[in-house]
């Protein structure tokens, strides 16, 4: 569903931050991404989310070439991939609920029609209570859970999420990984960009692609 072939990535003139990358993610697969900070980890990512385009290389997302994609084509493939950013951006203005709806609003669906899922998804990730609260007064750990909620409602075929279990404590960040597992063993390919060792050796049996000085390095 996702390969990379020889990709390599500078930001302006510096000097390449990512080199000859070259791995794949196959259908319901569970990976670690992980290397120290600064490896190139949130990179990768917007690589993927064609944030970013390679300075060289080819990203293959669901069998098409991104260099290829028109503007409808990136949507699409982007609606196919859920995330879960280090910085969460849940909306100020809108409540829980709202928030994990809006990705369906924004496609057009009628709240009747999706009711029911968001509250199903809340409740999943143990924010039942706490629907009607703003982003403002929840806890970083709540936070965390209420942004892969949204990532999660438009079932992706991709999860991505960047440092998902930064500065929680380890009850909880234990917690989201069985989410993550549960999520995976349910179809959904997963990528949890990490460089929490303790959360990677809760889940030994993960693949676990590790950046370093540029290169990417596979460990099935
Ligand atoms: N927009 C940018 N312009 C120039 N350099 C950038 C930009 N974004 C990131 N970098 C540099 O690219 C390198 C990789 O950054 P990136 O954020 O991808 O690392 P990371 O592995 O996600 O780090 P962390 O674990 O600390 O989040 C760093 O040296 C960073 O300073």
């Amino acid at each position: 569903m996702l390969s990379f072939e020889n990709v390599g990535l500078r930001y302006g003139s510096g000097s390449e931050i990512l080199s000859d990358l070259a791995f794949s993610i196959t259908p319901r697969s569970f990976q670690f991404l992980t290397g120290p900070s600064g490896a190139g980890k949130t990179t990768l990512l917007k690589l993927v989310l064609m944030s970013l385009k390679p300075t060289r290389g080819r990203i293959s997302l669901f069998g098409k070439d991104t260099q290829t994609l028109d503007k409808d084509s990136v949507t699409d493939i982007r609606r196919r991939i859920g995330v879960v950013f280090q910085d969460f951006r849940l909306l100020e203005h809108l409540n829980l609920y709202e928030n994990v709806a809006l990705p369906l609003r924004v496609i057009g669906r009628e709240e009747t029609s999706y009711r029911a899922e968001v509250l199903e998804l809340l409740r999943w990730v143990g924010l039942d209570e706490r629907i009607a609260s703003r982003p403002s007064v929840l806890s970083g750990g709540e936070k965390q859970r209420a942004a892969i909620a949204r990532a999660l409602i438009v079932r992706p075929e991709l999860l991505l999420a960047d440092e998902p279990t930064g500065n929680l404590d380890p009850t909880l960040a234990r917690r989201l990984l069985r989410l993550f597992v549960e999520l995976h063993k349910s179809g959904t390919s997963v990528v949890i960009a990490t460089h929490d060792l303790a959360l990677m050796e809760q889940y030994e049996s993960a693949r676990r692609l590790v950046l370093a000085d540029g290169r990417l390095h596979v460990f099935e």
